[in-house]
């Protein structure tokens, strides 16, 4: 098992990409601190993952916080440290893409959007890095950055600037934190069927357009997104710092 005994948190792993990161990882041998926005309409899907991270022979632990708030970050580790002992591995996932036009964006829309994607991670890998150099024992921080990161979107214009910004994080953290032993990552998912984009692939004519982009021919899974992460996770990276994970099929590639 890659991550035999290893604490890790995920946030926003109620569904989707996160949890498939934390059904995974706990297959692998770790426990898993699941941050999640804290809604009521959350709670019986964080229910249904620590039963099934309990059925794996691993355990969870659940904090209901706001992705965008400064204090979730300390929140998530004291939930780490007084269920598990440990923080080793930090997923900062949480997401939100609200597709809108650019000239018409609402100051909310953007505001929320950076402060969920980008402002919220900065505090959280900031907490969860203070108590890895505090441990002593090193650590792995990945932040789910987008091949939007890459490549601009009409309707992502509040968005792309803050996977860019993750991915920009993990790299300058990489440098700030590399001489305590802890790695810093940015995966980079491409197009993956989940809530984010349910919407916006409803439209048969855009979807049919991500899938022809797509060398290997389908939309990406979560479950695409789980092996990368627990690599970058795991000690198999244990020379991996600074980098960046392009998980899309070969789309960002793909132009004729
Ligand atoms: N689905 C895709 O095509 C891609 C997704 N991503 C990124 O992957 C990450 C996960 O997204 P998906 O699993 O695709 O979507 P999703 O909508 O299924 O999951 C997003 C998760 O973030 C949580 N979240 C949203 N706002 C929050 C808040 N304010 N506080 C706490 N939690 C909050 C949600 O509750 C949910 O658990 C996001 O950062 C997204 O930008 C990146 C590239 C592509
Ligand atoms: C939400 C989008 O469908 C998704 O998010 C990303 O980061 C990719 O650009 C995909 O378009």
């Amino acid at each position: 098992m890659l991550l035999n005994d290893k604490t890790v948190i995920i946030t926003g792993a109620s569904r989707g990409i996160g949890r498939a990161a934390a059904v995974e990882c706990a297959r692998q041998g770790a426990n898993v601190v699941i941050g999640y926005s804290g809604s009521d309409s959350s709670r019986p899907l964080v229910d249904k993952l620590i039963q099934e991270i309990r059925e794996l022979g691993r355990d969870a632990s659940a904090v209901g916080a706001p992705a965008g708030d400064p204090e979730t970050g300390d929140k998530l580790v004291e939930s780490a440290v007084s269920n598990f002992g440990s923080v080793d591995v930090f997923v900062n996932n949480a997401g939100i893409c609200p597709f809108h036009s650019f000239l018409d964006m609402p100051r909310e829309t953007y505001l929320e959007t950076v402060n969920t994607n980008l402002n919220g991670a900065y505090f959280a890998v900031q907490a969860a890095a203070n108590r890895m150099k505090d441990q002593g024992n090193g650590g792995a921080i990945i932040a789910v950055s987008s091949i939007s990161a890459l490549v601009g979107g009409a309707m992502q214009t509040h968005y792309t600037p803050t996977k860019a910004g993750v991915l920009s994080l993990m790299q300058s953290c990489a440098v700030a934190l590399g001489p305590y032993g802890i790695r810093c990552n940015a995966l980079l998912p491409g197009t993956i069927e989940t809530d984010i984009n349910k919407d916006d692939l409803a439209d048969q004519q855009k979807r049919d357009y991500m899938i022809g982009r797509t060398p290997l021919g389908r939309l990406g899974r979560p479950e695409d997104m789980a092996g990368p992460i627990v690599f970058l996770a795991s000690d198999m990276a244990a020379y991996v710092t600074g980098a960046s994970l392009l998980v899309d099929g070969g789309m960002f590639v793909s132009l004729q």
